[in-house]
């Protein structure tokens, strides 16, 4: 496909996308409905709607309205492109301009502000209170694509081992500070899936910041862990490489657990499923990866930024605290809780804490841990409290 028609295609899926599809499943609909396109089309044009969503309101302000052309005009003008080249309306090309287009990106004066950072005016007061100088700062970082990590698994073998295999299948990374089990990875990261280094558990598909704040945690041979949002499995996994165990995992979706068995397998790692709602007795440690706004994450997850609605967000703090009060329950005297998000807002992260501390004065905060894109990984939040 020509540059041209792979923005038409971006175009279809981002109208299917803004009329209510989530974009993975408009970008699913569009290649069922274009077969003839190759996996390397089917990537480019999802690499252009996920440049759209993560800077969605600058660009529909660039190119004069919010819908798939309006965003890949505002792209073209934004990238320095003559829009006029690729809307020419030439065979598999997006249709010709029409007066009214040229009108309204002549009309639009350089992005500013909220508008230039990308952030929906709702929100921006939250952020703002919770990042406070490095608000800008952050925000224009989520403007940009996440680097792949990759998590060395110890439990395989030293971080430079996995480096070395998956560099002889053409993956090539490098070590990333934020942990010392994180690989940042720099060439080849398509190949990742099919690497038998993938394949054989040296690696896992983590978040670097996710990697920092399991590093946090405390572990000890012989501890009982109970990951109690486990979903699939990436922080108990992590937890279980570095030190043997008895290791739970519960979801309230039971489903979301579905491949942690044979991801647990691949990793040369144990971890039990508890089901829904079971207790299991009292732990040395409960992790609490808390169902969260996402705000740290919004350059892998664009769309869930525009999603994100007041009343979600008041409905999401009510579930943390819900769940906090029920994992508390689960830690034996003596044991730590420990509450994650991958949220940059003080209502998910500390004030949820500070609250929660104030209802159970059975805990003690041990320590609070905060990351931000700056560091290079998603934005996330720790906080480590232990039964006294
Ligand atoms: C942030 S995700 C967990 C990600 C996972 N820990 C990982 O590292 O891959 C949050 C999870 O919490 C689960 N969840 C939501 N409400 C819950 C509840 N009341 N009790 C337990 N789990 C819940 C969701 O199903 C979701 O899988």
């Amino acid at each position: 496909m020509t540059p041209a028609a792979r923005i038409a295609a971006a175009i279809e899926a981002l109208d299917r996308h803004l009329a209510g599809d989530p974009v993975e499943v408009a970008l699913i609909s569009w290649a069922r409905g274009n077969r003839f396109a190759g996996s390397g089309d089917r990537a480019a044009i999802r690499d252009l709607v996920f440049e759209a969503l993560r800077r969605r309101r600058s660009l529909a302000h660039r190119g004069g309205a919010l819908s798939g052309r309006g965003l890949m005009l505002g792209l073209c003008r934004a990238q320095g492109i003559d829009p006029e080249q690729i809307f020419s309306g030439a065979r598999f090309a997006p249709a010709a301009l029409t007066e009214a287009e040229r009108a309204a990106m002549a009309a639009a004066a350089a992005p500013e502000g909220l508008v230039a950072l990308d952030c929906p005016d709702w929100i921006a007061p939250a952020l703002q209170a919770s990042l406070g100088a490095e608000f800008a700062a952050v925000m224009a970082a989520q403007q940009a694509r996440a680097p792949v990590f990759l998590r060395a698994n110890l439990a395989r073998g030293p971080r430079a081992a996995a480096q070395a295999a998956l560099a002889a299948e053409g993956v090539v990374s490098q070590p990333h500070p934020l942990a010392d089990t994180a690989l940042e990875v720099i060439e080849g990261a398509r190949k990742i899936q099919s690497s038998r280094a993938y394949a054989e558990g040296l690696v896992e598909l983590q978040d670097a910041a996710s990697q920092a704040m399991v590093a946090a945690l405390p572990v000890r041979a012989g501890q009982s862990v109970l990951d109690y949002c486990a979903g699939g499995g990436g922080k108990v996994l992590a937890l279980a490489a570095r030190a043997p165990g008895l290791y739970l995992a519960h979801d309230i979706d039971a489903g979301r657990m579905r491949d942690l068995p044979a991801r647990a397998e691949r990793a040369g790692v144990r971890v039990g499923l508890v089901a829904p709602g079971q207790a299991p007795g009292a732990q040395d440690l409960v992790l609490v990866d808390a169902p969260c706004s996402g705000s740290g994450t919004w350059r892998r997850t664009p769309e869930a930024k525009w999603r994100l609605t007041p009343e979600r967000l008041v409905a999401l703090v009510a579930i943390q605290r819900d769940i906090l009060g029920r994992a508390a329950e689960l830690v034996r005297p003596g044991g730590q809780l420990a509450y994650m998000t991958c949220s940059l807002l003080a209502a998910e992260n500390g004030a949820q804490i500070a609250a929660f501390l104030a209802r159970d004065p059975r805990f003690r905060l041990e320590e609070e841990r905060r990351l931000t894109p700056l560091s290079g990984g998603d934005g996330f939040y720790l906080a480590r409290m232990r039964r006294v």
